[in-house]
């Protein structure tokens, strides 16, 4: 990637370049900074769940092993773009060829995307491991760490990544709104957390897009991503609830238009927002709208009409109002 773009974005330009800068995955973070001590490492293999910070800490070690000039010494290979074995094979012959400088008794090849290499693809990498050792270290990524072969897995020290909390998702969002100036509203924050969950890479996406509607506010949050405010959608299933049934329907419509939901969209959210302690209504009243939404949802799945199956939805939650 150029340096311009990187620039560009934010998930490139806010990622940490050592590990002392990373957020959580503490015990990883340690356990790696020993290496960096020791000058020494086995191959490695990282998993876990996207946007945890994988790819960040392979750099990370690469950076803090080798000092500013650490690029020299990477080879960044993507195990599910360059699928070819051969490929692979023929980039780190080459890379290995030359004699590394310097204190560190090896280079390193960080495989990106390892679980989508093919069983067999896998062996041969095996075996590429094996070949230079003397002279290489692999960082292997993924995300299932039980796609990854026994042999490889019994070659590698792994590394478990987890979920980001939502306080690290949020404070580092925080950050870097303070780095770019830009204002950002806590429940608009938390609001990213909500649609990303742990992903930071995601969550960083969201934030840089919403931040240039101006400021990071939910509804922001919510337009960019297109999904409608979870208030909105209480409001319309309050008021078909309350019996205002043309009035639920033409705020729905309206909400469709605004941020372009499909009826699946719709759907996903009433039933996101069924479980909300926001939404203020008995229990019993959650189950059956919960299982009245299973129902539209199977129907329009089926190919049923979006606009006929969300009134027709409307019009129940309106005779149950009336009970
Ligand atoms: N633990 C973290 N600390 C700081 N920033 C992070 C962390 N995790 C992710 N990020 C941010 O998210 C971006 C993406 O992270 P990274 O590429 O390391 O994810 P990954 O775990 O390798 O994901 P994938 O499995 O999708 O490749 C980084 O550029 C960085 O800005």
């Amino acid at each position: 990637m150029s340096a311009k773009i990187a620039e560009l974005l934010w998930v490139e330009k806010y990622r940490p370049k050592s590990l002392k800068e990373m957020v959580n995955q503490e015990e990883v973070v340690k356990r790696l900074m020993k290496f960096v001590e020791e000058k020494n490492m086995p191959h490695l293999l990282f998993a876990g769940p996207p946007g945890t910070g994988k790819t960040t800490a392979a750099l990370a070690l690469a950076h803090d092993l080798y000092g500013e000039d650490w690029r020299r010494y990477v080879l960044e290979l993507n195990a599910s773009d360059e699928r070819g074995i051969t490929v692979i094979r023929s980039k780190v012959k080459e890379f290995a060829r030359s004699k590394v400088s310097g204190d560190v008794p090896f280079k390193i090849v960080i495989l990106d995307e390892a679980d989508n290499m093919t069983a067999d693809a896998q062996q041969a990498l095996r075996r590429i491991m094996e070949m230079y050792v003397e002279t290489t270290r692999f960082i292997l990524i993924a995300n299932y760490a039980s796609k990854i072969i026994d042999p490889i897995q019994s070659r590698c020290a792994a590394f478990r990544f987890t979920q980001l909390k939502k306080e690290d998702v949020v404070g580092r969002l925080e950050w870097i709104c303070k780095q770019e100036n830009v204002t950002c509203h806590g429940d608009g924050l938390e609001a990213i957390y909500e649609i990303s969950g742990g992903d930071l890479r995601k969550s960083i996406n969201i934030l840089q897009a919403a931040a240039a509607l101006g400021e990071v506010t939910i509804s922001n949050v919510y337009k960019v991503v297109g999904l409608a405010h979870p208030k909105e959608i209480r409001e319309i299933i309050n008021l078909a609830l309350s019996g205002k049934f043309i009035e639920a329907r033409d705020r729905l419509r309206e909400l469709m238009v605004t941020y372009g939901l499909s009826g699946t969209d719709v759907l996903r959210q009433m039933h996101r927002e069924i479980f909300s302690a926001d939404l203020k209504i008995p229990e019993d009243l959650r189950v059956m709208i919960a299982d009245y939404i299973g129902e539209i949802h199977f129907r329009i799945v089926e190919g049923s009409d979006d606009e006929i199956q969300l009134t027709a939805l409307l019009a129940r939650l309106s005779l149950l109002g009336k009970r």
